[in-house]
């Protein structure tokens, strides 16, 4: 069972509920987080049970990197916009930043995300143990 974090920008909302729709069967395994906003619009659409954070604005996001710094993620799920500016850019850029610093697979658009999720399935998703 791994830690998933899931988020997404208001305009990537719809696309990431449609993702979890789609990969209910394999989320439903694991242990989901999600910040505020978010989680919420997917435990609307689905029957999935997430860990809600502060919404991104407010402090999600660096909740969610705590997790990180903590070896407490196995897989990040996060649809940025990269259309429209952010009030809180320095969270999501810290938040990436963590990923990369813990070997945390990080999923930022669909393509990417299916291809963890699938490999997620088949058992590929073991970073954190091997720290
Ligand atoms: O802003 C976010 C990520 O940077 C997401 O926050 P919400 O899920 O609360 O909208």
């Amino acid at each position: 069972m791994m830690n998933i974090a899931l988020i997404a920008h208001d305009q990537k909302k719809e696309k990431l509920v449609e993702f979890t729709i789609a990969y209910e069967e394999i989320l439903r395994k694991h242990t989901l987080f999600a910040t505020g906003t978010t989680g919420k619009r997917i435990m609307n659409a689905t029957t999935l049970q997430i860990h809600r954070f502060q919404s991104g604005p407010l402090g999600g996001d660096q909740q969610i990197g705590a997790k990180i710094a903590n070896n407490e993620m196995d897989m990040v799920v996060f649809f940025r916009d990269p259309l429209t500016a952010q009030p809180h850019e320095p969270d999501v850029s810290a938040l990436m930043r963590l990923c990369d610093v813990y070997h945390v697979p990080l999923a930022t658009n669909m393509g990417t995300a299916e291809i963890l999720l699938k490999g997620l399935q088949a058992g590929f998703v073991d970073w954190r143990k091997h720290h």
